[in-house]
């Protein structure tokens, strides 16, 4: 049975458990659950606080969990990313009122407030910083009002927590985050029931950034056609009744979907529709 750490609150727990049920995998009715068995799949999992799952999977008593890369890096502990999974995406920056601090070298002998000590740390670290660093749960926006640090280092989304806490973002994003799965490192890459979640899981992600299109057009049209709509390894062309037309179809991405539907349009192509993907295996 494939043991799995899933996030039990905040920003990531919800979407995870979504996209653990589009991939077809039973999740928790209520949530108090701190762990279900799924035994068609043969699945179990466990609810974990999200900052807690890389400890668990680097500990070895779970195969592999979905956590922050933020939560991940923070942990300092010996697990490492095998699938990116688009949502809870952010930055990680510092932040600090206008005009106060210009650069990162401005940092140094100051007190920066974070959740994130390790991020912080080894990125202090990593520029030759001198600056101490204050440990706060959340709500670290308010950590400068109030006189606890100087400079705060947090999750940035819409930025709409800085503009209401009146603090502007210092330098360089620190790093970039989403959700990702994650195993302890040098866990057998090729373990199969590992390698048949994963898929399941990128299936999700392809059906929901992929629609399929269908169109007729005319055989003289047909290379520009393809051109429009190469698909992922190449379009079905099927013929049509009337000779000197042919049926196809592709994977189109999603966002990309009614510009190509314009330009098909455009070269004569006709009957042109797209649906929507629930599930794939690539
Ligand atoms: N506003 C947000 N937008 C996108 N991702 C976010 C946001 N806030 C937190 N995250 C991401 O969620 C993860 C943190 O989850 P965690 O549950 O610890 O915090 P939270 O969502 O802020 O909940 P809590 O209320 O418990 O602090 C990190 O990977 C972080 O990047
Ligand atoms: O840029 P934004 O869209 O405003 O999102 C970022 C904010 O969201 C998270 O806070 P959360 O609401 O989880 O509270 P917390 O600080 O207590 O974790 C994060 O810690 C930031 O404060
Ligand atoms: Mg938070």
């Amino acid at each position: 049975m494939l043991r799995i750490a899933v996030p039990n609150k905040g920003s990531l727990s919800g979407p995870a458990a979504e996209m653990l049920h589009e991939a077809g995998y039973q999740q928790r009715r209520e949530s108090k659950e701190l762990r279900i068995v799924d035994p068609t799949n043969e699945v179990e999992f466990f609810y974990l606080r999200p900052r807690d799952i890389a400890i668990y999977v680097a500990s070895g008593q779970l195969d592999i969990g979905l956590t922050g890369r933020d939560l991940l890096i923070d942990s300092g502990a010996e697990a490492e990313e095998i699938l990116a999974l688009g949502f809870a995406r952010s930055t990680f920056r510092y932040a600090a009122k206008p005009g106060t601090i210009s650069g990162l070298a401005d940092l140094a002998g100051k007190t920066v407030a974070t959740s994130y000590e390790g991020i912080v740390a080894g990125h202090l670290a990593d520029h030759g910083i001198d600056a101490s660093v204050v440990h706060l749960d959340g709500a670290v926006e308010t950590a400068i009002q109030l006189g606890v640090a100087q400079v705060i280092a947090d999750v940035v989304e819409t930025g709409t927590s800085l503009r209401n806490a009146g603090l502007e973002v210092v330098g360089e994003p620190i790093m970039k985050s989403e959700a990702v799965v994650i195993r302890r490192t040098g866990a057998d890459p090729d373990d199969t029931k590992v390698q048949q979640f994963l898929r399941r899981l990128q299936g999700v992600l392809v059906a929901r950034t992929y629609v399929m299109m269908d169109y007729d057009c005319r055989v003289e049209q047909l290379e520009k056609a393809v051109a429009l709509t190469p698909g992922l390894e190449s379009p079905t062309v099927s013929p049509l009744h009337n000779e000197g037309w042919v049926a196809v179809r592709a994977m189109v991405p999603a966002k990309e979907a009614q510009r190509i539907m314009d330009d098909l349009y455009d070269i004569g192509a006709r009957a042109i529709l797209t649906t929507a993907i629930h599930a794939c295996r690539l």
